[in-house]
């Protein structure tokens, strides 16, 4: 079985049958006695007086996700592995029930989609909502608390099929929305309960599924210590550091020669030590199978007792699969583990489900009284149209949006988005109380709706059996033409070949653009496609992106065709055109340009892009100004003097406060201020630009003025330098309002470079060992042969 058939085979079981959880029980069980159920006892000591009752057998036993828990003590079986990526979702721990009650939970946008909103405030509504959802299915029985989410791998390379559970390919804007994310999942920084555990995965540089020969479970990834504290450390250090996450997951592919959860330097050195995640109620678990991974196909450990010490040693606590639970007694015989770290792994593990409240009575815990009345309640339906109102992205627009409709307009409804329902969650997604597709919403409106699929699905050659698609245009005022890609060709395993519109969809696009009619293009998905020729081509009307929108994805695209709401998205992603495929290898991961390189992300591509990150028009126009500082001239000794934070790059510089204007005459619009920094300081080549802060402003009226507060640090100031040392240069910077400039503010820093942050130097590269073997294994301890082509 191939580990995606098997995954479909574990929630398919999850679905039918349900995982027995429980609770302790401290009142009347045998653990009632222990300090473990002391609610007022520290919870490292509850959690030590807990594992110092297990035998080694029970430790060994309870290392998987798994874990049979200790039923002599009363201690449940407990499942680690819960999703929720955009609602609770799909996966082995979370049990939909067939109808009724806890039969569908919210569904919101893709990441992808919400990170187009640039607006924080709303992931952390969203992730808020999420988190009380997933303590009701806990609360009966249908989930545990721990959720592996999210995915913050930067979306760096077009082609990446998991793209879409990321909320784009800028560090900055990434580590800002995941510390509002956690901090909703969670319940706040430091809670005495935390709402749900958030998993922050997968750490660290896994982007690519399968390119030429490559897999992820195999990848040695090489990466530069530059890259690594520039591009894609970034996101974990706000997981780890800024936000106190409760677990972290380790990834599939090595990093300079060493697989992730076998790696130290990454676990330890970084993740603990300079991140100070050390207060041990947070653990690390393995992706799953990664473990069995580090012995084949790496081949980093010439045993399987071996590799499983080494990630336990490393720092790798929970195994997704039962590699641990099979070969951790023959390592412990072996004395390539000892107690004490299994101990430290366990001790992890249970004191962050004491954090949760999972030994305290239900009176003493506020989320226990959480039930199925608190899922997709009214305000959770409105905030999932309202996250796919602000995420959906205007590319194109020759004046004809938004479209003017009366009872006598008639619209053609085409492509195979139109009537697409799940298509619309994308990955990693559960059982949506509705799915509201573009057609539906059509049909609510007092028109005509003529609609025909068309045979324009990714992937298909050219046909031509449309003649039903042109008679449906023939009788129609108005053409929309919703299609672009799913996950038949973008997901996990599954990276793209192509980043251009198939021939079968350009074909289809350019007959209907012929009809000269009014025509709008949905370009729908998560990875950008090369939109150029639909760009190009004076017959179609506009062009919006809308991602992968959810539940109401449908009602909010249609509300914005028709004016109801207004646009303000922003891609958070470049659009290359399609030859930048044959530019770029997936395994090149060094972001600035070179050989074989023409540069990645808008920082560094030195190529001509089709719509730039943070691109998105508006149905209106707006001029914005920056309020000049105190000064132009900043010494960066006094800058530094005056910082007393632990972590220096977190040190306030100044708030710029940013004057916005609608200039147009009757549309009221959302705007989101994207403050971009550029200049010459810090080490050669500079970046074309780079996103250090935003905020979005909210229903500015034709006419008014609204302020935003664009909070630079002197980290946002900082550049890396090739040891991976954070550090304060001289020269000139100039922050930019927006993709092309609607204010700008120079000034200059002088002095001797400062050090914010210096970053552990890595051991040396390890050369990879691997001969080609490919065993990917399930769940149940077997090891196959996967013959990839
Ligand atoms: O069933 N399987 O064999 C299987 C294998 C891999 C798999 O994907 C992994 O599981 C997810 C766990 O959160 C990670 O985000 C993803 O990388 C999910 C399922």
């Amino acid at each position: 079985m191939t580990p995606i058939l098997a995954f479909a085979a574990l929630v398919l079981a999850s679905a039918t049958s349900a995982f027995p959880f429980g609770f302790p029980d401290c009142v009347n069980g045998p653990l009632s006695n222990n300090t473990v159920c002391d609610t007022t006892a520290d919870p490292l000591d509850r959690a030590t007086a807990l594992i110092s009752l297990f035998t080694t057998e029970e430790k060994l036993n309870n290392t998987g996700s798994v874990s049979p828990g200790v039923p002599r003590l009363g201690l449940p079986p407990y499942q680690w592995w819960q999703e929720a990526l955009h609602g609770v979702a799909l996966s082995p721990g979370v049990n939909f029930s067939t109808s009724g009650n806890y039969s569908y939970a919210t569904s919101f946008p893709q990441p992808i989609l919400l990170g187009a909103a640039f607006d924080d405030a709303l992931v952390n509504s969203v992730a808020t909502i999420i988190s009380i959802e997933a303590r009701a299915f806990n609360n009966d029985g249908r989930a545990g608390l721990d959720f592996w989410t999210p995915n913050i791998n930067p979306f760096k390379d077009p082609r990446w099929g998991r793209g879409q559970e990321t909320p784009g390919e800028d560090p900055f804007h990434l580590s800002s929305y995941v510390r509002a994310l956690i901090d909703g999942l969670q319940g706040g920084y430091a809670p005495k309960y935390k709402r749900i555990v958030a998993t922050c995965k997968h750490w660290a540089g896994y982007d690519m599924e399968t390119w030429n020969g490559n897999f992820r479970y195999q990848w040695d990834a090489p990466i530069s210590t530059q890259d690594l504290v520039e591009y894609y450390a970034p996101p974990f250090q706000t997981c780890a550091r800024d936000s106190n996450v409760g677990a972290f997951m380790c990834s599939y592919n090595a990093v300079n020669g060493r697989p992730t959860c076998a790696d130290p330097y990454l676990l330890q050195t970084i993740l603990r030590e300079h991140w100070g995640w050390t207060n041990e109620q947070q653990w690390v678990t393995s992706d799953c199978d990664s473990i069995q991974n580090i012995y084949l196909p790496h081949e980093y450990a010439a045993t399987r007792p071996q590799a499983v010490a080494d990630a336990l040693n490393a720092g790798t606590d929970v195994n997704c699969g039962t590699y641990y639970q099979t070969h951790l007694p023959a390592a412990l015989e072996q004395g390539l583990i000892n107690i004490t770290t299994l101990d430290r792994a366990l001790i992890r593990q249970y004191s962050s489900l004491i954090r949760l409240g999972y030994f305290d009575p239900p009176d003493v815990q506020p989320y226990r009284a959480l039930n199925f009345g608190d899922v997709n309640t009214p305000q959770a339906q409105q905030l999932a149209y309202q996250a796919a109102v602000e995420g959906i992205t205007l590319l194109k627009n020759d004046g004809t949006l938004p479209l003017s409709i009366t009872p006598e307009t008639s619209i053609a409804m085409i492509g195979d988005w139109a009537n697409a329902t799940t298509q619309m969650q994308g990955n990693y997604h559960g059982i949506a109380p509705y799915l509201r597709s573009p057609l539906w919403a059509a049909q609510q409106l007092n028109v005509t709706v003529n609609y025909a699929a068309g045979d324009s699905s990714p992937g298909n050659p050219t046909t031509n059996n449309n003649l039903h698609v042109f008679a449906a245009v023939n009788k129609s005022d108005i053409i929309i033409f919703a299609s672009g890609i799913d996950n038949s060709v973008e997901a996990e395993d599954r990276d793209r070949h192509s980043i251009a519109w198939t021939g079968n969809q350009l074909d289809l696009i350019g007959e209907l653009a012929a009809y000269g009619k009014p025509m709008i293009v949905l370009q729908m998905g998560g990875g950008q496609l090369d939109s150029s020729p639909i760009a190009n081509n004076p017959n179609v009307s506009a062009l919006l992106w809308g991602g992968y929108p959810g539940q109401d994805g449908g009602l909010a695209i249609m509300d914005i065709l028709t004016g109801k709401k207004a646009p303000a998205g922003r891609l958070p992603q470049t659009q290359y055109p399609a030859d930048y495929n044959a530019q770029v290898p997936m395994t090149n991961m060094s972001l600035r340009p070179g050989l074989n390189n023409p540069g990645r992300t808008y920082k560094w591509y030195t190529g001509k892009p089709i719509f730039d990150f943070g691109y998105g028009l508006h149905y209106t126009n707006f001029s914005a100004s920056i309020n000049p500082l105190e000064a132009t001239t900043f010494n960066i000794s006094s800058l530094v003097a005056g910082c007393k934070e632990r972590y220096m790059d977190r040190c306030p510089f100044r708030s710029l406060s940013v004057n916005v204007t609608n200039t147009g005459e009757t549309t009221t619009s959302d705007y989101s201020a994207l403050g971009f920094l550029t200049g010459s300081f810090g080490p050669r080549p500079y970046p074309k630009k780079s996103l250090v802060a935003y905020q979005r402003l909210f229903d500015i009226s034709p006419g008014a003025t609204a302020t935003a507060m664009l909070n630079l640090t002197l980290g946002s100031l900082s550049r890396v330098d090739e040891m991976g040392n954070r550090i304060l240069y001289p020269g000139d910077y100039a922050m930019m309002i927006d993709t092309q400039p609607l204010a700008m503010l120079n000034f200059t820093l002088v002095g001797e470079p400062a050090m914010l942050d210096k970053w552990p130097q890595p051991p040396p590269r390890v050369p990879q060992n691997n001969t080609g073997n490919y065993f990917v294994g399930g769940f149940d301890g077997t090891e196959q042969s996967v013959v990839y082509s």
